[in-house]
């Protein structure tokens, strides 16, 4: 299938591709899953997902971010059944996932506490800031969540008098969670 492609842009998104490609190998998808997206923005994610799972649920708390979502959705190709929720998690989460990314932070403490109440095997937040991935590890590890934590740091290759240089992304740290996970 093709690479994602994304011709809507929203402020606070995407997710780059090598942090996606990460993100996506951690949540360990399964073509039967029914997967979350929490905080879908660009939608990077949700299609990505959407190309490896059943099911797919979006929940994006602002309605111009969710719209797109909707239209960059349209955009490209996947199979999966796709519903967008309009709603500020925990609300508009479903009780029957197996897999979630929580890529908006807002309210994350109550969406972890949903994640647990219901079940989901596997759940991973990405955190750009230090000290709210400080929190972000404490919430996992607190729900017996806590199963790994990866920080990421991408550079992009760039042409610098006749060579090659780097420029670096933010560092990402990427908080992997299992349920029954025996911590780190
Ligand atoms: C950093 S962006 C996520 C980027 C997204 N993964 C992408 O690739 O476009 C965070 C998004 O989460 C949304 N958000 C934050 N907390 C949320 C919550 N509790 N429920 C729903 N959306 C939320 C924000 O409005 C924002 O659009």
């Amino acid at each position: 299938m093709s690479q994602v492609t994304l011709p809507h842009d929203a402020k606070a998104g995407p997710t780059k591709p090598e942090v996606r490609a990460v993100t996506l190998d951690k949540l360990g998808l399964r073509p039967t899953d029914h997967f979350v997206d929490v905080g879908s923005c660009t939608g990077s994610v949700t299609i990505e997902a959407a190309r490896r799972v059943e099911r797919v649920t979006a929940v994006e708390r602002k309605p111009n971010r969710l719209d797109v979502t909707r239209k960059n959705l349209a955009a490209n190709e996947y199979d999966a059944d796709v519903t967008l929720r309009e709603a500020e998690a925990p609300d508009g989460l479903p009780d029957d996932a197996d897999a979630m990314f929580v890529g908006g932070s807002r309210n994350f403490d109550a969406v972890l506490d949903h994640a647990v109440d219901t079940g989901v095997d596997r759940v991973v937040m990405n955190v750009s800031r230090v000290e709210p991935a400080g929190d972000a590890i404490e919430a996992f590890r607190e729900r017996g969540l806590l199963s790994e934590v990866v920080q990421m740091q991408v550079s992009h290759g760039y042409e610098l008098a006749g060579a090659t240089s780097f420029r670096s992304n933010n560092p990402v740290y990427v908080v992997v969670g299992r349920r029954g996970a025996e911590g780190l």
